[in-house]
């Protein structure tokens, strides 16, 4: 599998945002993307989801199923955490399980890799900023996705959050995946490509 990024430029607001990014990314690595406020850091995770359309140039994912679309093998988490609050964090995680298309990890065992084990019946409203962050992070488990695409992901994340989030995203990388994240924060992970994007506005 290789994620690759060729030429890729993106006007927002009539703004070239993006003008030129490449990289080419196979099993196993991390891309880091840092740049100030407005750079376009989120603009690259959306366009590398294929939720927003390159003005040039293009994003290539090599090495899927053919009957399958890009799109499906990959998990982005943005700023908006998606969480439910009337549900559960069990139902959210099976309501994801069911939409993203499961194949992964048990609901209770992806909260208690979190560490968010004792709060599976709690309603997700009553959850604090950061225990929304763990829940998140769990659905990168209950659907196994080849490509992570992780906006800040560090925010609201005390010390053992962050060390958790390491851990899978080193775990995911063991098991040949592939993770590109736009981030403030040094996020310090092992053998890390790191890329800045240009001047904000
Ligand atoms: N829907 C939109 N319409 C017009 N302009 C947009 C739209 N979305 C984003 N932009 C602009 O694109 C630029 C890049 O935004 P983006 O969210 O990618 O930056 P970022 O690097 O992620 O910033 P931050 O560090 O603040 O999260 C900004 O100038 C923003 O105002």
């Amino acid at each position: 599998m290789r994620l690759k990024a060729e030429r890729l430029s993106i006007e927002r607001g009539e703004r070239l945002v993006l003008r030129g990014v490449s990289f080419d990314l196979g099993p196993g690595d991390a891309l880091v993307v840092t740049g100030p406020n407005g750079a376009g850091k989120s603009t690259l995770l959306r366009a590398l989801a294929y939720l927003l359309p390159a003005d040039e140039g293009r994003v290539v994912l090599e090495g899927m199923p053919e009957e399958t679309l890009p799109a499906e093998h990959v998990h982005l988490l943005g700023h908006a955490d998606a969480v439910k609050g009337a549900l559960t964090a069990l139902e959210n995680l099976d309501l994801w399980a069911g939409l993203l298309g499961g194949s992964g990890s048990e609901p209770s065992d992806a909260l208690e890799a979190v560490g968010l084990g004792h709060a599976g019946d709690l309603p997700a409203s009553v959850l604090s900023a950061g225990q929304r962050r763990r829940l998140s992070m769990a659905r990168l488990l209950v659907a196994r996705r080849a490509v992570w695409l992780l906006d800040e992901p560090a925010t609201a994340l005390d010390t053992d959050g962050l060390s958790r989030l390491a851990h899978l995203v080193a775990g995911h990388r063991s098991e040949g995946g592939i993770v590109v994240a736009a981030t403030h924060a040094d996020l310090g992970w092992p053998g890390e490509t790191r890329m800045v994007l240009g001047q904000a506005v």
